[in-house]
């Protein structure tokens, strides 16, 4: 590749798709597109930042591709509503210049999976690190968006997956320490979004209020309490924590911390009337799901308060997940929290 425009040119090659639904894609000042009938369209972007989220020195090219649209993705799945649309914005200072095709080709291999049409984008020189955003548009039945404010005094919380797998292998690369194991690397560098298990429930009903974990469950957790105007009830020993928070943690309350707080999970956290609380468990594992687990770690209640309970002894739980504006040591104090 040689310039702006070669790539340009080469993106809007590889991304061509005929579809009903793009009436003009990449290559104009913008993307012409046609929303389904009676159906609301939904828009969410995320962006990846080098030495933010992810370094060079251990995440592959094709990994940021596919990370910085997964996790969109992971957002659209929270909100129960089918991805449609992408537009993907990249600077890249001078040395990552060659890491361009391998970053597209990880996008285009998702974006095909869940297909979703990439319809345009910016491309940038940057002066200082790589940067990639992902603007994502989706779109849901009217009025079955799922929200983080609609959880109840008496719901069931329950989780997807299991937590911590992306932190321990976030710990390990810092550390340049053995990987955990090659699951846990895939965790952090190549999230799958629980698309099949946010639309299901949102089809059916059946959450009634969800979020998608990006910052550590005890964060995002206290998210949803604080939009629904409730408090949780949280079963310590319930929590499904990932095998590879175990093998890089030097006890286990450290392994249930990187569950607790770590982030990078992309897993669905989402509340369930109790009277559908058995609904809901039974599908555990079930192809309507996608496959994937679910656990009940806890029950919302009434005062506003979080409870962390380790069979029948209660304590605050405490909310340590990440936070970008938490100062430039963020990253560090990181490390003391979670021992990254
Ligand atoms: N710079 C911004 N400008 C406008 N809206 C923003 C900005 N940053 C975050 N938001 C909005 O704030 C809400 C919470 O954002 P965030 O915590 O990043 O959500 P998530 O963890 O789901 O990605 C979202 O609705 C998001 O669109
Ligand atoms: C080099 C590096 N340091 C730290 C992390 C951990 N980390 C970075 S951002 C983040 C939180 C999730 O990202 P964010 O941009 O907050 O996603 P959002 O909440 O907007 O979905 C975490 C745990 C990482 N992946 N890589
Ligand atoms: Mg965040």
């Amino acid at each position: 590749m040689h310039s702006e425009r070669d790539f340009i040119r080469q993106i809007q090659q590889q991304a061509r798709r005929a579809r009903p639904d793009i009436q003009l894609g990449i290559g104009d000042d913008a993307a012409v597109l046609i929303p389904a009938d009676g159906r609301h369209l939904v828009a969410m972007s995320d962006a990846l930042v080098e030495d933010v989220h992810f370094r060079r020195r251990y995440v592959p090219a094709e990994a940021i591709g596919h990370k910085a649209l997964a996790v969109n993705l992971s957002d659209c799945a929270a909100m129960g509503a089918t991805p449609r649309f992408g537009l993907v914005s990249l600077a890249l200072p001078p040395d990552a210049q060659f890491m361009a095709e391998g970053i597209l080709a990880g996008l285009l291999a998702l974006a095909d999976q869940v297909n979703v049409a990439l319809v345009g984008g910016d491309t940038s020189a940057s002066r200082h690190g790589l940067f990639i955003d992902v603007c994502l548009i989706g779109d849901v039945p009217p009025g079955r968006a799922v929200r983080r404010s609609g959880a109840r005094a008496g719901d069931v919380v329950f989780v997807s997956g299991s937590l911590g797998a992306a932190a321990a292998a976030l710990q390990a690369f810092e550390r340049q320490r053995p990987l955990p194991d090659p699951d846990a690397r895939n965790r952090l560098l190549f999230p799958e979004p629980r698309l099949a298990l946010g639309q299901y429930l949102a089809e059916q009903r059946l959450a009634t209020a969800m979020l998608d974990l990006s910052d550590g469950l005890s964060l995002d957790l206290a998210r949803l309490c604080e939009a629904s105007r409730v408090g949780v009830s949280l079963d310590a020993l319930a929590l499904p924590i990932a095998t590879a928070a175990y093998t890089v943690a030097d006890h286990p309350e450290a392994a249930r911390q990187l569950a607790l707080d770590g982030g990078e999970d992309y897993e669905l956290l989402f509340t369930v009337p109790p009277e559908r609380a058995d609904t809901v468990a039974a599908l555990s594992e079930a192809p309507a799901v996608g496959g994937v687990r679910l656990t009940r770690i806890g029950n919302i209640t009434q005062d506003l308060e979080l409870k962390l309970c380790f069979a029948g002894e209660t304590q605050p739980l405490p909310i340590r997940g990440y936070d970008h504006f938490a100062g430039p040591g963020d990253i560090t104090r990181e490390t003391a929290d979670n021992g990254v």
